[in-house]
């Protein structure tokens, strides 16, 4: 039996770069629309923090959403900054990062990005989990999104940031749990009307 939603999926989120990367991933395997809204986050472990700003767009939007939200971990920290990287990178920037781990000699790190598909209000919401091992570096290539000129993936001589856009998401944390989203939506039996009204 088909699951009909009463809307197409919203991709909620106040970050231009991620919602550009995620149209390239996505390109039409997946219809929807996006909403650039700045939803609060709650503190605690990842897969909670995404999920709950499922919650929070879906009851916003009143209608199916995806977030998504991503941690930077270094193993040296036990997975810290993680979700709070947002808030490391605006007060330290990639030069603090880098000097955090001038107290270790492990300067491996991994990306993660944890999608949250909720089918609307009061519904429970779904995760795909993807991560990229990597390392911390000082900054290398263009600084127009994040810790990217920070993070070089192993198996690569160059940063995120070094990297064309393409193979960047042929590899990265975002394309390996937008494969999972991808492989749930040719799993699910989705028929999202459309309200007329978009
Ligand atoms: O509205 P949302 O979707 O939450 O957007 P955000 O910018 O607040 O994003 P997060 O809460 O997930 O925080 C993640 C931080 O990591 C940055 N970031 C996310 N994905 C990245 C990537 O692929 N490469 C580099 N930086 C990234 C992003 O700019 C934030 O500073
Ligand atoms: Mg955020």
């Amino acid at each position: 039996m088909p699951t009909v939603l009463p809307r197409p999926v919203t991709f909620v989120t106040g970050n231009t770069k991620k919602l550009e990367e995620v149209r390239a991933i996505l390109g039409h395997s997946i219809p929807f629309r996006s909403l650039k809204l700045d939803l609060p986050e709650l503190q605690g472990e990842p897969e909670e923090i995404s999920k709950e700003k499922a919650r929070l767009a879906a009851a916003s939007v009143n209608g199916p959403v995806l977030v998504e939200d991503t941690c930077l971990c270094f193993d040296a920290l036990n997975g810290l900054p993680g979700p709070y990287i947002k808030w490391f990178l605006l007060k330290i920037g990639h030069e603090g990062l880098n000097n955090i781990l001038n107290a270790y000699e492990d300067k491996s790190a991994y990306a993660m990005c944890i999608f949250s598909l909720s089918l609307g209000p009061n519904l429970e919401p779904v995760t795909f989990l993807g991560k990229t091992q990597g390392k911390i570096v000082p900054p290398r290539g263009p600084t127009d999104f994040g810790w990217d000129p920070i993070f070089q993936p192993d198996g690569y001589e160059q940063t995120y940031a070094e990297m064309p856009k393409e193979e960047k998401n042929k590899i990265s944390h975002r394309s390996k749990a937008l494969a999972l989203v991808k492989s749930h939506f040719a799993a699910a039996d989705y028929i999202f009307q459309t309200d007329g009204s978009h």
